[in-house]
């Protein structure tokens, strides 16, 4: 399949050559080729247990890179760090930790290489507008626990538009959220794009990934295929795992 209009290398938020990324020395997908361009949107998507969490983990160092180079904003993305916000998915968090939904989000202006550390009156006001972006500033001393799982997705989304990052990297960011979350995460993420951040994002939700992403990147069978969304969900045969929704989908375009 042909990819989308190319990017650069040197211009990409992020880029993958040839990669193959996977735990210790068991390799989950190989030949990894993906490029996202500033303000781009891409999905993510395949079957349970394909690899699309892998590899966003490899661009930020839990998973391994075991073969050819992923870069972010030009760089190897072990020495970029900074420049990717990730958001995990929510289920795998400790929602016990003792901490602030303002705590949280300050969590994503913390940056390692800075001299002496310090919150700064700054970031404290970019968080407390991340805050207020997902529309949760009433919720700032509220424990991140005890908050509903959408309220803790976008929470977490809140940390990563904090950080001010070039690439944001959300896995399954819409799993069972409410209708309201959801429609916050699109809005933000669209806002992102909009001001050049590039976004990838996985997911199941193929009527989301239509609508937000115009190319997406299908993992199956180790390997991952690129190119604009209408076409990746058009070609997607039963055997991905997603034989009613593709049909549904594809039922649902306009003119059909
Ligand atoms: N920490 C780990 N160590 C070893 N293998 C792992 C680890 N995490 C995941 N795997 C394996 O890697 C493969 C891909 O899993 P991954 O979580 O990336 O899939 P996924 O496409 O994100 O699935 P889902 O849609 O269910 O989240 C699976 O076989 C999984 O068992």
């Amino acid at each position: 399949m042909a990819e989308p209009t190319r990017t650069p290398v040197a211009d990409a938020a992020l880029h993958l050559a040839q990669a193959d990324v996977g735990y210790r020395r068991r390799a989950v997908l190989t030949n990894v080729n993906l490029t996202v361009a500033p303000g781009q949107i891409v999905a993510l998507v395949g079957a349970n247990g394909a690899g699309k969490s892998t590899l966003i983990k490899a661009v930020v160092g839990l998973a391994d890179i075991l073969a050819g180079t992923i870069t972010v904003a030009g760089r190897a993305a072990r020495h970029a760090r900074g420049a990717a916000a990730y958001v995990p998915q929510v289920d795998t968090l400790d929602a016990d930790f003792p901490v602030t939904a303002a705590d949280v989000v300050l969590m994503g202006r913390y940056q390692p290489t800075r001299w002496l550390r310090q919150i700064r009156p700054t970031d404290r006001a970019v968080a407390a507008d991340a805050l207020e972006r997902v529309g949760l500033a009433d919720r700032a001393r509220t424990r991140f626990g005890l908050l509903s799982g959408g309220q803790r997705q976008r929470v977490l989304l809140a940390r990563a538009i904090a950080a001010q990052a070039r690439l944001m990297l959300m896995d399954e960011p819409f799993n069972g959220l409410d209708v309201t979350s959801q429609d916050v995460i699109v809005t933000q993420l669209r806002d992102l794009a909009a001001t050049g951040t590039a976004v990838l994002l996985s997911t199941h939700d193929l009527r989301l990934a239509r609508d937000l992403a115009d190319t997406a990147c299908l993992i199956h069978g180790g390997r991952a295929v690129t190119g604009p969304t209408e076409q990746i969900l058009a070609e997607l045969p039963s055997t991905y795992g997603y034989g009613s929704q593709a049909a549904d989908l594809h039922a649902a375009r306009p003119g059909r």
